[in-house]
C-alpha cells in the first residue's frame, strides 16, 4: 500500500515540486494545506502517514502548533525548514520530528529522510508500545501486591521512573499526609514524610502547614521547566520548599481526578531543568484510570507495618559503575529503557566518559547476553583493513589473504557489535554497514555469496556526528539507522559529585593491584580534583590514581598529579549546590544532633529515620559522619 503524505506548505510552487517528487517517487499526496486549519480539515477525512511540515505557514498558526498535535496523534512528520533563528529551531526540536529538511533540499535529501523517518518513527513507536504495556503490567501488579500506602507509592515511583524521569516525587492529597521519594541512588530512594521534612528544612509544622495552604493546586495536568518552574517558585508554596530544599528545576505535576470530586496528586520533580514534555502528560493519562480507581477508594489505604526505606539491590550489569549523580542516574535509566530490545544505540560522549562500559552493560542487560559481545575500534584499524575485519575475506581475496578469515560481524552472529569511534569509518565502508543494518546480511570480502547475520549493533563516537553529516564525512542515512537511541554520557566535569567515589574505587583497585594499605586522599587533593575540568574524563582521573598509588609511600595520598596549568579557579563553596551526599549526610547529623547521637532505641536516629540501625551505622561511616560532628 501507498504512504499516505500531506504537504503542509504555504509557498505553492514548492508544495506543487514535492508533490511530484513524492508522487514520482510511489508515494499517495493526500493533499496540500497552506495553513493549520486547512491540514486539520484535510486530516479529518484522511489520516496521513507522514506529514512534511513548513514552520511559517499562513494564518496564526505556525507548523509547531501543528506538531504537537501530529505527536499527540502519532503522525510522524518531518519538518521543511529555510534557516530560521535558532528559537524558532530550538522549540521545533522540541517537538520531536521525525526528520528536518533545510531548505533548499535536493530531491535525493528528501526521498532518503522520508524513508529514515518512516524507520525511526515505526521503531519508536512499537518500543513506546512495548514500554508502555510493560508499566501498565507493572502498575496492575503493585496495586494489587501492595495494601501499605508508602509502600505502594514508592513502588509506582519506582516503575514511572524510567518513563517519567524524577529525582523527587511527591504524592497525595496536597496536605502534611503527602509522602514523597527521594532518589539517591540507582534503586534507591529516602522516604520524605512530613517528619524528614521538617528536619531536613528545620521550619515548623505551622510553617510547613501555611506553604501548603499557600501552593497554588493544579487541576489540570501541567509542566513547568526551567524559566516556567522558576517563575512559579517566586512565591512561597510547597513547590518552592521542594525546589530549593532539593534543587530541583523543572516539574511536572498531575492531579488525578476521583470520584469525590477531590484531587489525588503525583509530582514529579527533576534536577535537569528541561526534563519534562507533553508525552509524559500523554502517557500518565492513558494510565490514569488504573491509578484512579485505586486511589479513590481511600479505605483501601492501610499504613504500612513493616515498611522500611527502599534499598534494593543494585542492578549486577551496573556494579563497578561507580558515580549517584543525577546525571548518571539518567543514563541508567535509558539503558534498562533501551537493553531489552534489538534498537541500535549511539552512545555519545568525549573520549574516556565510559563509552565501552555503558557498552557493555547494555549486552549484558539484553537478551543477548551470554551471546558474544564484539568489540571493534574503527579509529585502531588502518581504512584499508577495516573492511576485512569487520566482514571477513576469502583465501585469496586479496594479497596476503592467505586463509578465509571470518569476520567481526559473523563473530557476533546472535549476540552484539560494538563499533567504537564510529565517526572514523570510511565513507565507502559506511554504505556497506548501511547494507548490514537494512538486510541483516554481509559479503565477506573476495565473495559475492551473502551471509546472514544476526547481530545487535552498538556505535560510539566522541565526535559530534551531525557536524560530520553537515560536511559531508558521514552518511546522513547511515547517522538516523545509527541513532535510532541516543545515549548521551556526561563530561565528569558536570558530575562532579561522583569524584570523590571514583576516586576511592581507583585507589582500592590500585591498592590491590601494588599491594599498597593507602586508606583515603587528603582534603586538598580532593578539593582540587572537584575543581579540575579533567579533558580526559574518567580514564585521566584512573590514570591520576594510579599514578598517585604507586608514588605515595604512608597511608594517605597527599599529592595528586593534577596537570596545574589546566586547573580551574577553585570552587566557590558558597554558590556550589550540595551534593546527594551531602545532604544525606548533612540530613543524618541533625537527625543525630536531635536524638543527642542516640541511635538504638525508641525515639532515636534509626528509627527517625525509618533505617535499621546497622544500616545507619555503615550509613555514617560511608558518609564519615563521627561522633565528634554530633555532640
Ligand atoms: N562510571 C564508571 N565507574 C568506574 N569506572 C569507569 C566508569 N566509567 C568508565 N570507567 C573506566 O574508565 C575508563 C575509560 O572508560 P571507557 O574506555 O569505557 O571510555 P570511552 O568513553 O569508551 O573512551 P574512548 O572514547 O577513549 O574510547 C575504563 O577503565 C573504564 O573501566
Amino acid at each position: 500500500m501507498k504512504e499516505k503524505i500531506l504537504i503542509v506548505e504555504d509557498q505553492f510552487v514548492e508544495a506543487d515540486y514535492l508533490r511530484l517528487i513524492l508522487v514520482k517517487a510511489g508515494y499517495e499526496v493526500i493533499g496540500i494545506a497552506r495553513s493549520v486549519v486547512k491540514a486539520q480539515e484535510i486530516m479529518k477525512q484522511t489520516t496521513p502517514d507522514l506529514v512534511l511540515l513548513d514552520i511559517f505557514l499562513k494564518g496564526k498558526l505556525t507548523g509547531i502548533d501543528l506538531a504537537l498535535q501530529l505527536k499527540n496523534d502519532n503522525i510522524a512528520f518531518i519538518y521543511l525548514s529555510a534557516n530560521s533563528n535558532e528559537e524558532v529551531l530550538t522549540a521545533a526540536k522540541a517537538t520531536q520530528p521525525s526528520g528536518f529538511l533545510v531548505k533548499p533540499f535536493r530531491e535525493k535529501d528528501l526521498l532518503v529522510t522520508l524513508e529514515i523517518a518512516q524507520y525511526r518513527h515505526h521503531h519508536i513507536q512499537e518500543s513506546a508500545l512495548n514500554k508502555e504495556s510493560t508499566l501498565q503490567q507493572q502498575l496492575t501488579h503493585i496495586i494489587s501486591a501492595y495494601k501499605g500506602r508508602e509502600q505502594k507509592l514508592a513502588e509506582i515511583g519506582k516503575a514511572f521512573q524510567s518513563h517519567i524521569p524524577f529525582d523527587l516525587i511527591v504524592a497525595g492529597f496536597n496536605s502534611t499526609e503527602d509522602i514523597g521519594f527521594l532518589r539517591i541512588g540507582y534503586d534507591q530512594y529516602q522516604t520524605i514524610r512530613i517528619k524528614e521534612l521538617l528536619t531536613i528544612t528545620g521550619l515548623t509544622m505551622a510553617e510547613v502547614v501555611t506553604l501548603s495552604a499557600n501552593t497554588i493546586i493544579d487541576t489540570t495536568a501541567m509542566w513547568y521547566n526551567d524559566d516556567a518552574f522558576e517563575k512559579i517558585c517566586k512565591q512561597p508554596s510547597l513547590k518552592k520548599l521542594y525546589a530549593n530544599t532539593f534543587q530541583m528545576r523543572s516539574h511536572l505535576s498531575f492531579p488525578l481526578h476521583l470520584p469525590d470530586g477531590t484531587f489525588f496528586h503525583f509530582s514529579f520533580y527533576s534536577r535537569r531543568p528541561d526534563t519534562y514534555h507533553a508525552d509524559h502528560i500523554s502517557l500518565f493519562r492513558r494510565l490514569e484510570p488504573i491509578l484512579v480507581a485505586d486511589m479513590s477508594d481511600r479505605k483501601k489505604v492501610v499504613p504500612d507495618t513493616a515498611f522500611k526505606n527502599t534499598e534494593i539491590t543494585n542492578i549486577k550489569a551496573f556494579e563497578g559503575i561507580i558515580g549517584k549523580s543525577h546525571l548518571l542516574l539518567n543514563v541508567f535509566d535509558h539503558i534498562i529503557q533501551v537493553a531489552p530490545a534489538d534498537t541500535s544505540v549511539l552512545i555519545m560522549g568525549e573520549s574516556g566518559t565510559g563509552k565501552e562500559r555503558i557498552a557493555d552493560c547494555i549486552h549484558q542487560l539484553s537478551p543477548r547476553k551470554g551471546q558474544p559481545f564484539i568489540k571493534v575500534n574503527c579509529a585502531a584499524l588502518p581504512a584499508s583493513l577495516i573492511e576485512s575485519e569487520l566482514f571477513g575475506h576469502e583465501k585469496g581475496a586479496f594479497t596476503g589473504a592467505i586463509e578465509r578469515r571470518t569476520g567481526k560481524f559473523e563473530q557476533a552472529d546472535k549476540g552484539t557489535i560494538f563499533l567504537d569511534e564510529i565517526g572514523e569509518m570510511p565513507l565507502e565502508l559506511q554504505v556497506k554497514l548501511l547494507r548490514v543494518l537494512q538486510e541483516k546480511e554481509i559479503e565477506r570480502v573476495g565473495s559475492n555469496t551473502p551471509i546472514k547475520v544476526d547481530v545487535r549493533i552498538i556505535t560510539a563516537t566522541n565526535r559530534n556526528l551531525e557536524k560530520e553529516v553537515a560536511e559531508g564525512r558521514f552518511r546522513l542515512d547511515l547517522y538516523y539507522r545509527l541513532n535510532v537511541f541516543p545515549l548521551i554520557l556526561p563530561a565528569l566535569r558536570d558530575r562532579t559529585e561522583d569524584i570523590p567515589a571514583l576516586a576511592y574505587h581507583f585507589m582500592n583497585y590500585y591498592n590491590r593491584k601494588t599491594g599498597k594499605k593507602i586508606t583515603g586522599l587528603s582534603d586538598k587533593i580532593l578539593k582540587n580534583m572537584m575543581a579540575y575540568h579533567w579533558p580526559g574524563n574518567i580514564r585521566e582521573l584512573e590514570h591520576v590514581i594510579e599514578r598517585s598509588v604507586l608514588l605515595t609511600n604512608g597511608t594517605t595520598i597527599e599529592d595528586a598529579l593534577i596537570p596545574v596549568s589546566r586547573k580551574t579557579e577553585p570552587v566557590v563553596e558558597e554558590v556550589r549546590m550540595k551534593t546527594i551526599h551531602e545532604n544525606e549526610r548533612d540530613y543524618i547529623i541533625t537527625v543525630l544532633k536531635k536524638c543527642n547521637g542516640r541511635i538504638w532505641g525508641a525515639g532515636a536516629a534509626a528509627e527517625v529515620l525509618n533505617i535499621p540501625p546497622s544500616t545507619l551505622k555503615s550509613k555514617m561511616k560511608k558518609l564519615g559522619i563521627k561522633k565528634e560532628y554530633i555532640v
